[in-house]
């Protein structure tokens, strides 16, 4: 197993390929993705520690997510600059979008407005499955970053991801399917007509949308990060379509 791997110019910028080519990274976003890494890094594993602890103290998972919640939101929301990143990485935006987007509407539109399902199982799940894959993901980013990266770091950002990426969807779909009958009582987020805008919306059949958005939408993220593994752990060639 090789201990780290050199690639890149290693003089304060990051050069990364592209088509074959070299695009390079400027100090400044090199410094500020540095910057970014390690905040993330650091917040998903703040919030990794503090949910090891709220286990280990109350032997409960009741009221784990009220515990954490600040420090999630905070992270999870900052990371809508990925979609911002997109422009100086080689990242696929609709990928980077559909993942933020799905998360930050995890967080704020469902476990944060629906207090009634904050303690399910699910919740744990997909809270488990974030933080894991997050660790991993940033700090993949700011070893690769620093031209230093393990292998072992390398070979969970493209393996972990085999188990936790349905392990998370599973637990998404649950918590919103858990959220149905709380929505569909209280009507919440809806639009009734009559209305003096004439429109109509109804948060309940928005969420089974969403649900069922999850079959064409999760097999083509999935598929991305099983190329991406080819390419990186088997330096295999793959050509993709742009966005
Ligand atoms: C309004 C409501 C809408 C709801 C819609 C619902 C639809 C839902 C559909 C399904 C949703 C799924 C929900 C997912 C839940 C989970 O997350 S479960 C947890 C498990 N998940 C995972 O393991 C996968 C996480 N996803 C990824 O890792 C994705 O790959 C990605 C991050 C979203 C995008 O990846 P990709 O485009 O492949 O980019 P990378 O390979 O990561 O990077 C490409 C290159 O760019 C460099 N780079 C990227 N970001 C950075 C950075 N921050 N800093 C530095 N460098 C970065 C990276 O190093 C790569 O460079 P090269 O090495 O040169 O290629």
């Amino acid at each position: 197993m090789a201990s780290s791997e050199e690639d890149g110019s290693g003089n304060g910028s990051v050069e990364e390929k592209e088509n074959g080519k070299k695009r390079s990274l400027g100090a400044l976003a090199t410094a500020w993705l540095i910057f970014y890494n390690v905040a993330m890094t650091a917040g998903w594993l703040v919030l990794g520690i503090a949910m090891v602890r709220f286990y280990i103290q109350k032997g409960t998972h009741r009221g784990l997510f009220r515990s954490v919640q600040k420090t999630l939101k905070f992270f999870q929301t900052f990371a809508l600059l990925e979609v911002v990143h997109c422009a100086v990485v080689r990242t696929s935006v609709l990928v980077t979008g559909v993942q933020v987007s799905s998360r930050i509407f995890m967080v704020w539109f469902i476990a944060h407005s629906i207090k009634q399902i904050q303690n399910e199982e699910s919740v744990i799940l997909f809270l488990v499955v974030w933080t894991v894959t997050e660790i991993t993901r940033y700090s993949f980013y700011t070893f690769n970053l620093l031209n230093h990266l393990p292998y072992f770091i390398k070979w969970a950002r493209y393996n972990f991801f085999i188990i936790l990426y349905p392990a998370g969807v599973a637990g998404e779909l649950l918590t919103i399917y858990a959220a149905l009958p709380y929505v569909k009582k209280t009507g919440m987020f809806s639009l009734r007509l009559p209305n003096k805008y004439n429109v109509s919306f109804d948060y309940y059949y928005f969420l089974i949308i969403v649900m069922f958005s999850y079959i064409p939408l999760f097999p083509q993220l999935y598929f991305h990060m099983l190329r991406q593994r080819r390419k990186v752990l088997h330096g295999e060639v793959i050509v993709e379509k742009d966005d």
